[in-house]
Protein backbone atom coordinates (compact mmCIF):
# COMPACT_ATOMS: atom_id res chain seq x y z
CA UNK A 1 0.00 0.00 0.00
CA UNK A 2 1.30 3.19 -0.63
CA UNK A 3 2.00 6.02 2.11
CA UNK A 4 -0.24 8.98 1.78
CA UNK A 5 1.42 11.56 3.39
CA UNK A 6 4.42 10.95 0.78
CA UNK A 7 5.06 13.54 -2.28
CA UNK A 8 3.56 11.85 -5.16
CA UNK A 9 5.40 11.57 -8.71
CA UNK A 10 4.30 12.22 -11.99
CA UNK A 11 6.43 10.64 -14.87
CA UNK A 12 5.46 12.74 -17.99
CA UNK A 13 5.60 12.24 -21.42
CA UNK A 14 5.34 8.68 -22.17
CA UNK A 15 5.40 8.11 -25.85
CA UNK A 16 5.71 4.37 -26.46
CA UNK A 17 4.53 0.87 -24.68
CA UNK A 18 7.85 -0.04 -23.94
CA UNK A 19 8.14 3.74 -21.72
CA UNK A 20 4.87 2.49 -19.76
CA UNK A 21 6.45 -0.61 -19.06
CA UNK A 22 9.24 1.08 -17.30
CA UNK A 23 6.87 2.18 -14.74
CA UNK A 24 6.19 -0.88 -13.25
CA UNK A 25 7.46 -0.61 -9.80
CA UNK A 26 8.69 2.09 -9.99
CA UNK A 27 6.55 4.14 -7.14
CA UNK A 28 5.42 6.68 -9.65
CA UNK A 29 1.77 7.87 -8.51
CA UNK A 30 0.90 9.61 -11.80
CA UNK A 31 1.94 9.69 -15.67
CA UNK A 32 1.05 12.07 -18.16
CA UNK A 33 0.78 11.21 -22.19
CA UNK A 34 0.86 14.32 -24.37
CA UNK A 35 -1.72 14.71 -27.02
CA UNK A 36 -3.35 16.83 -30.01
CA UNK A 37 0.05 19.08 -29.69
CA UNK A 38 2.13 18.03 -33.08
CA UNK A 39 4.50 20.74 -31.77
CA UNK A 40 5.43 18.61 -28.75
CA UNK A 41 8.00 15.72 -30.04
CA UNK A 42 6.27 13.96 -27.12
CA UNK A 43 2.61 14.12 -28.87
CA UNK A 44 0.85 10.65 -29.80
CA UNK A 45 -1.99 10.10 -32.14
CA UNK A 46 -5.42 8.48 -30.65
CA UNK A 47 -4.43 5.19 -31.34
CA UNK A 48 -0.66 5.25 -29.63
CA UNK A 49 -2.40 6.71 -27.03
CA UNK A 50 -4.85 3.70 -26.64
CA UNK A 51 -2.23 1.29 -26.75
CA UNK A 52 0.72 3.05 -24.43
CA UNK A 53 -2.46 3.24 -21.98
CA UNK A 54 -2.75 -0.57 -21.80
CA UNK A 55 0.72 -1.02 -20.80
CA UNK A 56 0.41 1.90 -18.38
CA UNK A 57 0.39 0.06 -14.16
CA UNK A 58 -3.19 0.00 -13.19
CA UNK A 59 -2.33 1.79 -10.09
CA UNK A 60 -0.91 4.75 -11.73
CA UNK A 61 -3.51 7.71 -12.06
CA UNK A 62 -3.00 8.56 -16.34
CA UNK A 63 -3.49 12.51 -17.18
CA UNK A 64 -3.79 13.55 -20.65
CA UNK A 65 -1.69 16.30 -21.37
CA UNK A 66 -3.49 18.77 -23.85
CA UNK A 67 -2.65 22.72 -25.27
CA UNK A 68 -6.17 24.54 -25.36
CA UNK A 69 -8.27 21.53 -26.65
CA UNK A 70 -11.02 21.89 -28.27
CA UNK A 71 -14.62 20.17 -27.31
CA UNK A 72 -13.95 17.54 -30.07
CA UNK A 73 -10.83 16.70 -27.97
CA UNK A 74 -12.34 16.28 -25.13
CA UNK A 75 -14.80 13.46 -25.83
CA UNK A 76 -11.97 11.90 -27.92
CA UNK A 77 -9.97 12.24 -23.91
CA UNK A 78 -13.13 10.76 -22.10
CA UNK A 79 -13.33 7.54 -24.24
CA UNK A 80 -9.84 6.82 -23.58
CA UNK A 81 -8.78 5.71 -19.99
CA UNK A 82 -7.52 8.41 -18.36
CA UNK A 83 -8.31 10.10 -14.86
CA UNK A 84 -7.45 13.90 -15.45
CA UNK A 85 -7.28 16.29 -17.62
CA UNK A 86 -4.15 18.40 -17.76
CA UNK A 87 -4.68 21.76 -19.77
CA UNK A 88 -2.21 24.13 -20.79
CA UNK A 89 -2.67 27.56 -22.74
CA UNK A 90 -6.85 28.38 -23.00
CA UNK A 91 -9.36 26.65 -20.79
CA UNK A 92 -12.24 27.03 -23.19
CA UNK A 93 -15.73 27.27 -21.51
CA UNK A 94 -17.64 24.78 -23.81
CA UNK A 95 -14.63 22.30 -22.71
CA UNK A 96 -14.62 23.08 -18.73
CA UNK A 97 -18.44 22.97 -18.61
CA UNK A 98 -18.46 19.76 -20.52
CA UNK A 99 -15.67 17.97 -19.10
CA UNK A 100 -16.87 14.36 -16.83
CA UNK A 101 -12.74 14.42 -15.88
CA UNK A 102 -11.18 16.36 -13.00
CA UNK A 103 -9.06 19.10 -14.41
CA UNK A 104 -5.67 20.01 -13.26
CA UNK A 105 -4.95 23.26 -14.91
CA UNK A 106 -1.34 24.20 -16.15
CA UNK A 107 0.51 27.52 -16.00
CA UNK A 108 3.34 28.27 -18.29
CA UNK A 109 5.39 30.65 -15.78
CA UNK A 110 7.76 33.45 -17.55
CA UNK A 111 8.92 36.21 -15.21
CA UNK A 112 7.88 36.39 -11.75
CA UNK A 113 3.91 36.49 -12.64
CA UNK A 114 1.84 34.97 -10.43
CA UNK A 115 -1.03 33.14 -11.89
CA UNK A 116 -4.49 34.60 -10.60
CA UNK A 117 -7.06 31.26 -11.09
CA UNK A 118 -10.32 31.23 -10.02
CA UNK A 119 -12.65 30.36 -12.83
CA UNK A 120 -14.53 26.53 -13.39
CA UNK A 121 -13.14 25.99 -9.60
CA UNK A 122 -15.50 22.67 -9.19
CA UNK A 123 -14.07 21.11 -11.90
CA UNK A 124 -10.59 22.10 -11.38
CA UNK A 125 -8.86 19.89 -8.30
CA UNK A 126 -5.20 20.50 -9.21
CA UNK A 127 -2.85 23.35 -10.35
CA UNK A 128 0.52 22.68 -12.58
CA UNK A 129 2.84 25.71 -12.14
CA UNK A 130 5.34 24.41 -15.12
CA UNK A 131 8.69 25.97 -16.52
CA UNK A 132 7.82 28.77 -19.84
CA UNK A 133 7.70 26.36 -22.55
CA UNK A 134 6.13 22.59 -21.27
CA UNK A 135 8.33 19.70 -21.54
CA UNK A 136 11.37 22.08 -22.38
CA UNK A 137 13.80 20.96 -19.20
CA UNK A 138 13.28 24.82 -17.58
CA UNK A 139 12.43 25.65 -14.14
CA UNK A 140 11.26 28.89 -13.59
CA UNK A 141 12.15 30.80 -9.97
CA UNK A 142 10.63 28.98 -7.34
CA UNK A 143 10.53 31.67 -5.03
CA UNK A 144 8.79 34.10 -6.87
CA UNK A 145 5.73 31.64 -6.72
CA UNK A 146 5.57 31.39 -3.02
CA UNK A 147 2.72 33.48 -2.72
CA UNK A 148 0.24 31.35 -5.09
CA UNK A 149 -2.66 30.69 -3.68
CA UNK A 150 -3.41 26.96 -4.31
CA UNK A 151 -7.44 27.63 -3.31
CA UNK A 152 -7.61 24.29 -1.30
CA UNK A 153 -6.65 22.40 -4.68
CA UNK A 154 -3.64 20.11 -5.43
CA UNK A 155 -0.45 21.69 -5.99
CA UNK A 156 1.44 20.16 -9.23
CA UNK A 157 5.29 21.39 -9.73
CA UNK A 158 6.44 20.99 -12.66
CA UNK A 159 9.68 22.02 -15.27
CA UNK A 160 13.25 21.22 -15.38
CA UNK A 161 12.82 19.15 -12.12
CA UNK A 162 15.61 16.07 -11.79
CA UNK A 163 16.68 13.88 -9.16
CA UNK A 164 19.41 16.72 -8.25
CA UNK A 165 17.35 19.74 -7.86
CA UNK A 166 13.82 18.16 -6.20
CA UNK A 167 14.26 18.35 -2.48
CA UNK A 168 15.37 21.88 -2.86
CA UNK A 169 11.98 22.24 -5.27
CA UNK A 170 9.85 20.56 -2.48
CA UNK A 171 11.42 22.45 -0.25
CA UNK A 172 10.51 25.58 -1.90
CA UNK A 173 6.77 25.33 -2.58
CA UNK A 174 5.22 21.91 -0.91
CA UNK A 175 3.68 20.68 -3.78
CA UNK A 176 1.49 17.55 -3.51
CA UNK A 177 2.59 16.61 -6.51
CA UNK A 178 6.28 16.59 -8.81
CA UNK A 179 6.14 16.17 -12.53
CA UNK A 180 9.39 15.28 -14.54
CA UNK A 181 9.32 14.79 -17.80
CA UNK A 182 13.39 15.55 -19.74
CA UNK A 183 15.14 15.42 -16.16
CA UNK A 184 14.34 11.44 -16.47
CA UNK A 185 14.88 10.78 -19.79
CA UNK A 186 18.18 10.07 -21.73
CA UNK A 187 19.07 10.79 -25.66
CA UNK A 188 15.08 12.20 -25.59
CA UNK A 189 13.64 8.43 -24.26
CA UNK A 190 12.33 7.27 -20.39
CA UNK A 191 15.66 6.15 -18.65
CA UNK A 192 14.78 3.77 -15.93
CA UNK A 193 17.47 4.87 -13.84
CA UNK A 194 16.75 8.01 -14.00
CA UNK A 195 13.06 7.76 -12.84
CA UNK A 196 14.01 4.85 -10.28
CA UNK A 197 16.41 7.78 -8.91
CA UNK A 198 14.23 10.51 -8.68
CA UNK A 199 11.51 8.79 -7.20
CA UNK A 200 13.79 7.63 -4.33
CA UNK A 201 14.81 11.11 -4.02
CA UNK A 202 10.80 12.01 -3.62
CA UNK A 203 10.08 9.59 -1.04
CA UNK A 204 12.91 9.50 0.86
CA UNK A 205 12.18 13.58 1.07
CA UNK A 206 9.12 12.27 2.58
O1 LIG B 1 6.05 17.47 -22.57
C1 LIG B 1 5.63 18.14 -23.52
O2 LIG B 1 6.20 18.14 -24.62
C2 LIG B 1 4.39 18.96 -23.37
C3 LIG B 1 3.86 19.57 -24.49
C4 LIG B 1 2.71 20.33 -24.39
C5 LIG B 1 2.10 20.50 -23.17
C6 LIG B 1 2.62 19.90 -22.05
C7 LIG B 1 3.76 19.14 -22.12
N1 LIG B 1 4.28 18.57 -20.99
C8 LIG B 1 3.64 18.81 -19.73
C9 LIG B 1 4.20 18.26 -18.52
O3 LIG B 1 3.45 18.01 -17.58
C10 LIG B 1 5.70 18.13 -18.34
O4 LIG B 1 5.98 17.09 -17.47
C11 LIG B 1 6.20 19.40 -17.75
O5 LIG B 1 6.12 20.38 -18.73
C12 LIG B 1 7.67 19.28 -17.28
O6 LIG B 1 8.52 18.95 -18.32
P1 LIG B 1 10.10 18.97 -18.08
O7 LIG B 1 10.50 20.36 -17.79
O8 LIG B 1 10.66 18.46 -19.35
O9 LIG B 1 10.37 18.04 -16.93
Amino acid sequence: MKDESLVKVKICGLTSTKEASLLYKSGADYTGLVLFYEKSRRNNTVANAWQILRYVPREIQRVAVTVSPTLEQLKLIEQMDFHILQVHGELREEVAKAAGLPIWRAYNISGGEIPAPGAYDEKITGYVLDGAVPGAGRSFDWSALADFDRRGKKLILAGGLKADNVCQAIEALHPDVVDVSSGVETDGGKDAAKIKEFVRKVKQYG
